[in-house]
């Protein structure tokens, strides 16, 4: 039986080439056009979610809690299990390593070897590191154009150089945000439940100004519920003994007077960005906290978006709508508007899922160069080990019956 690894970018028009499957005219795949398929894929899963909103139809799992309120690993493990019951004759597999945790990485690549002495498989990945041992026949698929190769051994090789620098040097704030304290976060016996479930046990993790930290755990272990807390998103921080900046959560201060303190990244931030803004509008907005740009920038102002948007190689797209940019782009120019004011703390809740190699590399050299040339600390979570990621210190979370626990390592 043949299986399919096709290489693809943020370029390729996934969506479109996904489409033809569901029509049954897929030129190329003519020959699946008459078996029943199934899609593993975040498109797929996000219809499930609106399906579950609008009409209170939950098809993948059997208890009460939501799907949106799922864990991005706990969704994705949901709709496999979902598909795997229906046994389908071929799976179109969309990235389907992002999001899970190290073991159930290992897990999904042991399932879908034994699937695939039965069923058909097609994997799309924007990820070398990624692709399967499975699959015999390799192809690349750009913006519309899909490209066979004739071996594995010449496809890994056209494609493992994917690698790319920032030149330029991270530019200074115009104004620099103090903080009187040199603890920003400081969790004390944090324990967190939800409806009775309890998830965080006894947390105990200090962040000081400056430090960057890789918050691992799997999936479901609450590292965003721990992000929520200290991005002002969760009631839970409150009534906690959880100080951000010095003053304790829930001691009269507002939403935006923490996140004035905090520059936020992960990739559903970009679908809530959907006016006409010129991407250097967007980085100047950074210094407002703001959807769009209600005012006419300073000079200042002006010159600092365009230092950012040199620094990430845009500026000669200084004009164009953000929605114009590719994926990759997009995430830059995200991360510029979360740093143009140096906020003493940067969170990054899995940047990198959904990237290509090239961007990939891209943007974590960028997350390199502010954790070596700037005081700004970090929290980054991610389920990859990316090359240019050195952090200073990881925070563990460790799954117990009770809750998370968790520990720092160096
Ligand atoms: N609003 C909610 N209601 C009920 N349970 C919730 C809610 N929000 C989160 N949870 C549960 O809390 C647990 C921790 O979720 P969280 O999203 O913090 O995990 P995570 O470590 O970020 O996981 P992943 O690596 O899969 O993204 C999960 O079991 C999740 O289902």
């Amino acid at each position: 039986m043949k299986h399919y690894a096709i290489l693809v970018d943020n370029t390729s028009r996934i969506e479109k080439f996904i489409t033809r499957f569901i029509n049954k005219n897929h030129e190329q795949f003519s020959l699946l056009n008459n078996k029943r398929g199934a899609i593993f894929s975040s498109f797929e899963m996000e219809r499930f979610i609106n399906q579950e909103e609008k009409y209170g139809i939950n098809k993948l799992t059997s208890s009460s809690q939501s799907l949106k309120s799922l864990s991005s690993g706990e969704q994705k493990k949901a709709l496999l299990h979902h598909i795997l019951n229906q046994n389908p004759e071929y799976i179109i597999l969309n990235n389907p390593l992002d999001n899970l945790d190290i073991q159930s990485q290992k897990d999904l690549r042991e399932i879908l070897h034994k699937i695939a002495e039965t069923t058909i498989l097609i994997q799309l990945t924007n990820r070398l590191e990624d692709l399967l041992s499975i699959p015999s026949e390799f192809f690349t698929f750009k913006k519309a154009d899909l490209v066979q190769y004739k071996d594995e051994e010449t496809f890994i090789s056209a494609h493992e150089q994917l690698k790319s620098r920032i030149q330029k040097s991270i530019p200074q704030p115009l104004n620099s945000v103090e903080i009187n304290s040199n603890e920003l976060v400081k969790f004390k016996e944090v324990s967190v439940s939800f409806n009775n479930k309890p998830v965080l046990k006894h947390i105990n993790w200090t962040i000081e100004k400056g430090e960057f930290w890789q918050l691992i755990g799997p999936n479901g272990s609450g590292k965003s519920t721990l992000l929520n807390m200290i991005s002002g998103d969760s009631h839970k921080g409150y009534g906690q003994n959880l100080k951000l900046f010095g003053i304790k959560k829930g001691s009269g201060e507002s939403v935006w007077d923490i996140k004035k303190h905090i520059g936020y990244f992960t990739p559903s931030l970009i679908d809530t960005f959907k006016g006409n803004y010129s991407i250097k509008n967007m980085v100047i907005s950074g210094l407002y906290d703001s959807i769009g740009l209600y005012i006419k920038p300073s000079e200042n102002e002006s010159w600092i978006a365009e230092e950012w948007l040199k620094v990430i190689g845009l500026l000669h797209k200084k004009d164009i709508y953000f929605q114009k940019l590719s994926m990759g782009e997009k995430r830059l120019v995200m991360v510029a508007r979360a740093m143009i004011k140096h906020p003493p703390l940067l969170i990054l809740d899995e940047p990198t899922v959904g990237l290509d190699d090239f961007n990939a590399s891209l943007f974590t050299n960028l997350i390199h160069k502010i954790s070596k040339e700037t005081n700004v600390a970090i929290i980054y979570v991610s389920h990859r080990n990316e090359a240019e990621i050195n952090p200073d210190f990881i925070y563990e979370l460790i799954m117990t019956k009770e809750g998370s626990t968790g520990r720092s390592k160096n």
